[in-house]
């Protein structure tokens, strides 16, 4: 496995807003760096634009090869000309999450000095904790500089649901389609617990060296290779691993280097899950999944309402498409139904559609048809009642 330190990635485009972001923690950011993607072609009166939001170890490569690892774009089945969300009529944009390690300012940036001038060290450990509240107001702050006054949708899957929820309750009147997939209002008990399993590996890697990594030139891959094994299992299914492996043996290559299970002939699925685990340390940074699964376990939308989730969208306008899928334990449907209840409560046009599937969580990522059909639909109607300009 490739331990090599994980370098910041020089994104194909971003921006820099010198006067910084000042977090919800209070610390301030001097400095400010978004990574972005778009596709698609604005319209003459902007109204045409819809954000994606990506999920926990997402980027903003949506519907291209990813640059890294050469892989297509996470949904280049869903955004692309004549896709559900079609770029021949919308103006497609993605930022790489505040905190995130695709460009956008976190822990591998260089961290600045109090006075602003900036250092030739990464933030690490040191770098401040963000909420998707912040990551929502630096995607703001992109949204403001191209010039868009109100978004025509703004979605995402997961971590990706989560942000278009917050986008609507922080700035309903810019907001007119709100599409939040496979996610909750809050990150439960259970998710907060697997995803300190996955923090806790990475702290019990010998090359973790309390974050500083880079010092020694390696990361702690190994760790990081579990944290994303144990993750992985929780956006799949007990149908689709037993579809997909069973109890199959793997002819392990002969030549093989992997490490031969000591206890005798390897499980597919082990090899599997090994292989996720590996692939992933190529494009993530361990600091970085620090930082996001900690935004993601302080999501709680209703905790600013006294716990009333209708109150944080009251007298919303922005109309809802809540999906969810059967077999997501992760995300479970009956997440996406409360939130429904609760923009029914605050008077909000919400429409709830779930899914049958046995893929799991990231179904959202996988060859959904009913899903891409509905996506589609929607998007197709809301454009209708927004009178949305042609191209
Ligand atoms: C939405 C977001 O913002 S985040 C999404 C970010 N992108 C990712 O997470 C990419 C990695 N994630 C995945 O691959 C996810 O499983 C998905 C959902 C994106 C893809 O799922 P699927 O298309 O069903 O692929 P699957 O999960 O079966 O994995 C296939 C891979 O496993 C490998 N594989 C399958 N069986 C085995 C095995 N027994 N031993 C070793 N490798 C195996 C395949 O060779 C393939 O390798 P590749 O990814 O290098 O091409
Ligand atoms: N598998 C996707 C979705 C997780 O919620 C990811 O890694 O981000």
């Amino acid at each position: 496995m490739d331990q090599s330190v994980t370098r910041m990635h020089v994104p194909h485009s971003h921006v820099t807003f010198d006067d910084g972001i000042v977090l919800e923690c209070g610390t301030t950011l001097q400095r400010l760096t978004v990574a972005y993607r778009t596709y698609g072609t604005l319209n003459a009166d902007r109204s045409n634009a819809i954000l994606v939001c990506h999920a926990l170890t997402g980027d903003q490569y949506v519907a291209e090869r990813h640059p890294v690892t050469g892989k297509p774009g996470w949904w280049e089945a869903v955004v692309g000309p004549g896709r559900p969300i079609d770029t021949d009529r919308f103006f497609v944009i993605c930022q790489n999450v505040l905190g995130g390690c695709m460009g956008s300012t976190g822990p591998l940036s260089y961290r600045e000095n109090p006075d602003g001038t900036q250092t030739d060290e990464p933030w690490g450990t040191d770098f401040p904790p963000v909420t998707i509240r912040d990551m929502v107001r630096a995607q703001k702050r992109l949204v403001d500089h191209l010039g868009i006054k109100r978004l025509f949708a703004v979605l995402g899957g997961s971590m990706g649901g989560m942000q278009a929820l917050q986008w609507a309750a922080l700035y309903p009147d810019q907001v007119f389609a709100a599409l939040p997939i496979a996610t909750a209002s809050y990150h439960s008990a259970q998710n907060i617990a697997f995803h300190e399993v996955g923090r806790q590996a990475i702290f019990a890697d010998p090359d973790w060296r309390n974050g500083r990594y880079w010092e020694s030139g390696l990361i702690p891959a190994r760790g990081l290779a579990v944290a994303r094994m144990c993750a992985h299992i929780t956006y799949l299914s007990e149908e689709a691993l037993t579809r997909k492996f069973g109890r199959r043996l793997q002819n392990a290559p002969k030549d093989s280097t992997e490490a031969i299970n000591l206890f005798g002939d390897m499980f597919e699925v082990e090899s599997y899950l090994r292989h996720q685990g590996s692939a992933f340390v190529q494009r993530f940074d361990a600091n970085s999944y620090l930082t996001i699964t900690r935004a993601m376990d302080y999501f709680d939308l209703a905790a600013d309402f006294g716990g009333d989730l209708a109150m944080a969208f009251k007298g919303a306008r922005t109309r809802f498409l809540l999906a969810s899928f059967t077999s997501d334990w992760l995300f479970p449907t009956s997440q996406s139904r409360a939130i429904a209840r609760a923009l029914n409560r605050a008077g909000a046009n919400v429409s709830f559609v779930e899914f049958p599937t046995d893929k799991g969580h990231d179904a959202f990522l996988l060859d959904e048809p009913d899903f891409h059909r509905a996506l589609a639909g929607f998007l197709r109607g809301c454009a209708i009642h927004a009178g949305l300009q042609r191209l």
